[in-house]
């Protein structure tokens, strides 16, 4: 049967025989009601809508093909009418200039379509039991994500809202460090992931090797569910379907839709290896399910113990059920080469049929008033209540027990924005993933819980690319793009609240955050200078607009030089950050060398110092105080006081701990005959004022200008003594700055080898052959401590998941790998496996400053084959030698 992809699907049933075609999909529009005023009918549709959802992403090592893959995905579901090429920069989804410019992914790009094509009103039937969900339309918001070390960030933000991801192997490289990183990394967020083996036409593709890599490296069952399918002289000419017993030929050379479907039978006769191989794959695929899912075991015996006699549709489900079974132990397995056209629509099948839906995944967690962690959807239907929420303050009058939280059912919609991008043409765009309710254009106030700020979204938009359709409404689960918002960041909570006041929804919903992502701290920076003077506001406000997008970049200000320094998590991360100041946002600003973030430190306690200051602000002066002393982080945490009223994290370990002898908790003083805090002044600003001051001051060291690091910083304070009816935030925030200055000068005056340099933890992967000069060169000439060495592919190292549970290590002698006929000579399995074998990985300690340039370091070592990943370990202090050689070399830095 020959079929054609023609902006028409043809769907091919479990036996071959049904054929059913769909008109072509246009741009859809959801309009979807608002929570508050849907109708059953409406809630159905929407509930219809959610489970035909797949928030996906692509996740690979750099080059393993994820931007080609997306831009077939984007042709055959009819969104683009041309296939996009990465070489010559016209893809859909790298759109920003530099990523065009250099051909790799650095902004995740969103982008919603539909598979199979559709229109819109069959996206909101509820699918018939018992159908194959590939068969019938689904929307399918994609988020492209990076494959560089230093975009790390930018991934876990976008794991974050994933519920699937489709994780891209390049077929001649195989399982490379950078795969291993975010495979681990969606591990630990439980996100189900499928496999897909690209570059099968590439000389030297070895799909059996890769099989078995997988099981070694990611730890996980490969479930091979296609096979490549070579011609006589090795060239890929399709796909093999290990599920439904048939084979897919490609026409060659074309755009990939017209398809050959040949039979099983028909195979025997036509290519009987090939055939002989799918029986093989088909029955170790049973068998595996089997081991991992007791209904396959039943179909087994209902089919009378006949692996290849079981319904196409009986696998499908057993495979799912195994990609949603947390800790995720097999993963679906698919074959093709992008750039070729081959395979990617059993994949995107695969993605529909094999990933969860939005309300297959687990509640979000929570947190309220910062430290109660509880999940979402408990909180929202009123069954937490207020004391399992307390904190139990300390000094604070118990709260009533027995409470439920009041007003939950006013939120509306709570959301998270998982992307902010400035855009040429819309302005800034908030990208959201919305996790319960439905924000609605209709109900346009947003309470932003991170920044404790009000802001109106008017419109709402969903993206495809760098184009955008007006909706009305963002529903649970969907992803949208919210244009306008002023103050909005990357990794902020939103959350839509009937009647809120100025002041935001009521406590604790206004402190309600969806867990949020950690940023890894800066290791490097650069300085940045305006061309003049009248550019100092622009590149201020660019450098803001930065930071709203980018959350792992820090920008600070030396108050006494006036100097800007913006820090960043790498060198390609911070050459990017000066490619998008300079030539996208068009800041006129010199931007020095990149150079390492040290950070310094004190190891003398400070003693108690008092400031009380007074500042001139539009001839009214107001006044302010308080007490500071730092002193060396304690590992402890401070004992209980009935005075403490705050023990805060900041930056880079360093802990502020506020007290006060004269108030409780919530503002009221402890003395009944006492006044207390002025009415500008509620005890939440002059906390926040204190912090800000504090956080400003150790962001530079006294001695080198480097950030402080790993300090406690006690602030005392007396409300009669230290505010005064003239306070304000401003002068409270300048009152600590100045005390915490005060101490550090007098400490860092007192302590020794104060400079601290970031360790890294490096993973190098290298061939056998190399390891030795590899081991020999970072532990002679760059001061590095071995931490491991094994074969990459013996799997001795267990792994653990998200929930926590060690998971022992996968036998590769028992995963199914065809024998890979066309790889360089492997032409029986234990080639495979010896091969394999030769893999090695190097786990190392390692100081930053022996890292640069580090990559063609290795390359050289390594005749090129050698690839490592890095993450910041922790900051050491420096020896005295170590130190002084430091300090003496620190006049340069390195240019770009
Ligand atoms: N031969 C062959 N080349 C491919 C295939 N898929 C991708 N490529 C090439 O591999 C290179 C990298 O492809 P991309 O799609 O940019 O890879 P990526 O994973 O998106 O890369 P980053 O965005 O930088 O992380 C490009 O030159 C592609 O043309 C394939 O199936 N076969």
């Amino acid at each position: 049967m020959i079929v054609r992809w023609t902006g028409r699907r043809c769907f091919i049933g479990p036996n071959n025989h049904e054929a059913i075609t769909i008109r072509p999909q246009a741009l859809r529009i959801i309009r979807l009601p608002t929570r508050h005023y849907a109708t059953t009918q409406q809630d159905a549709a929407a509930a219809a809508t959610t489970a035909r959802t797949r928030n996906i992403g692509i996740i690979a090592h750099i080059d393993a093909g994820k931007t080609t893959t997306t831009e077939r995905m984007l042709y055959y579901s009819g969104f683009t009418r041309r296939i996009g090429d990465v070489d010559d920069g016209s893809t859909v989804t790298d759109f920003l200039p530099a990523e065009r410019a250099r051909g790799i992914t650095i902004q995740s790009a969103a982008i919603s379509f539909s598979w199979p094509p559709t229109s819109d009103k069959q996206a909101q039937q509820p699918i018939p039991a018992g159908t194959r969900l590939s068969s019938v339309p689904h929307n399918i918001n994609l988020i492209d994500t990076p494959g560089h070390a230093d975009f790390t960030f930018e991934v876990l933000r976008s794991l974050r809202v994933l519920d699937g991801a489709v994780c891209i192997l390049d077929g001649v490289a195989g399982v490379e460090a950078q795969t291993e990183k975010v495979w681990s990394q969606a591990s630990a967020y439980a996100i189900p992931k499928i496999i897909f083996v690209n570059k099968l036409d590439r000389d030297g593709a070895a799909f059996g090797k890769t099989v078995k890599e997988v099981g070694s490296r990611l730890n996980v069952w490969p479930a091979v569910c296609a096979l490549p399918w070579f011609t006589e002289d090795g060239q890929l000419q399709g796909v093999g379907d290990v599920v439904s017993l048939q084979a897919l030929k490609y026409a060659p050379g074309g755009d990939g839709k017209d398809i050959e479907v040949v039979s099983f039978a028909e195979l025997q006769s036509r290519d009987a290896s090939l055939a002989s191989e799918l029986k093989k794959a088909r029955i170790a695929l049973v068998e595996l399910l089997s081991e991992h899912d007791d209904e396959m075991v039943e179909k087994y015996l209902e089919a009378d113990e006949d692996h290849l006699a079981i319904l196409p549709a009986d696998i499908t489900r057993s495979l799912r059920k195994c990609v949603l079974q947390r800790p995720q132990q097999v993963a679906p397995l698919f074959a093709g080469a992008s750039f070729r056209n081959v395979g990617v629509q059993p994949l995107l099948d695969a993605v529909v049929d094999l990933l969860p839906s939005p309300d297959e995944r687990p509640d979000s967690e929570i947190s309220l008033e910062s430290n109660v962690k509880c999940g979402l959807q408990p909180f929202l239907a009123g069954k937490v209540k207020i004391e399992d929420l307390e904190p139990n303050p300390k000094g604070k009058k118990q709260q009533k027990k027995g409470k439920a939280t009041p007003t939950v059912q006013n939120v509306d919609a709570c959301a998270l924005a998982f992307k902010v991008v400035a855009d040429a043409k819309r302005g800034v765009l908030v990208y959201v993933r919305v996790y319960s309710g439905t924000l609605s254009r209709a109900n346009a106030s947003l309470w932003n819980t991170t920044l404790q700020n009000a802001e109106r979204s008017p419109r709402l938009l969903k993206m495809y690319a760098n184009d955008a359709v007006e909706i009305d409404s963002i529903s649970a689960g969907q992803i949208g793009v919210i244009p306008g918002l002023k103050f909005a960041r990357t990794g902020d909570t939103l959350i839509s609240f009937s009647g809120a006041s100025k002041t935001g929804p009521p406590r604790p919903i206004n402190t309600m955050q969806l867990k949020p992502i950690n940023v890894p701290p800066p290791v490097f920076f650069v300085g940045v200078e305006p061309n003049s003077l009248s550019e100092e506001k622009h590149i201020k406000e660019s450098l803001n607009l930065l930071l709203r997008e980018d959350p792992s970049l820090h920008v600070s200000i030396d108050e006494e030089s006036g100097q800007t320094h913006l820090a960043g998590m790498g060198e390609l991360h911070l050459e990017i950050a000066r490619d998008r100041l300079v030539n996208d946002l068009k800041a006129k600003a010199r931007i020095g060398k990149i150079e390492i973030g040290y950070r310094e430190t004190v190891t003398m306690a400070s003693g108690a110092i008092e400031k009380i200051v007074e500042f001139d602000v539009a001839s009214k002066i107001s006044k302010a105080g308080c007490s500071i002393q730092i002193e060396s982080r304690a590992e402890e945490s401070p004992s209980n006081s009935d005075d403490m009223l705050l023990e805060v994290e900041l930056h880079d370990n360093n802990r502020l701990l506020i007290s006060s002898p004269t108030l409780y908790s919530d503002g009221t003083p402890k003395d009944e005959e006492q006044a207390g805090l002025p009415e500008n002044l509620p005890i939440e600003t002059v906390l926040e004022a204190f912090r800000v001051g504090v956080s400003a001051a150790l962001s530079r060291g006294p001695i080198h200008r480097y950030p402080i690091h790993s300090v406690d910083v006690q602030l005392d304070f007396d409300h009669a003594k230290h505010i005064f009816p003239t306070s304000n935030p401003t002068v409270l925030a300048g009152a600590a700055r100045q005390a915490v200055q005060a101490a550090l000068r007098s400490s860092s005056a007192l302590s020794e080898n104060i400079i601290m340099e970031p360790v890294m933890l490096v993973t190098i992967s290298v061939d056998e052959a190399s390891m030795g000069s590899v081991v020999h060169d970072l532990s002679s000439s760059r001061g590095a401590s071995i931490i491991s060495l094994e074969s990459a592919d013996d799997g001795s190292e267990s792994s653990s998941d998200s929930s926590g549970s060690e998971r022992l290590p996968i036998d590769t002698a028992k995963i199914y790998a065809p024998i890979d006929k066309f790889a360089g000579g492997h032409t029986d399995k234990s080639a495979v496996t010896a091969s394999s074998n030769t893999a090695k990985q190097i786990i190392a300690r390692v100081p930053l400053k022996e890292m640069v340039g580090y990559l063609k370091h290795l390359r050289s070592l390594t005749a090129g084959r050698g690839t490592f990943t890095m993450v910041v370990d922790r900051f050491e202090r420096m020896n005295a030698q170590r130190q002084r050689v430091v300090l003496s070399e620190l006049r340069g830095g390195f240019e770009f």
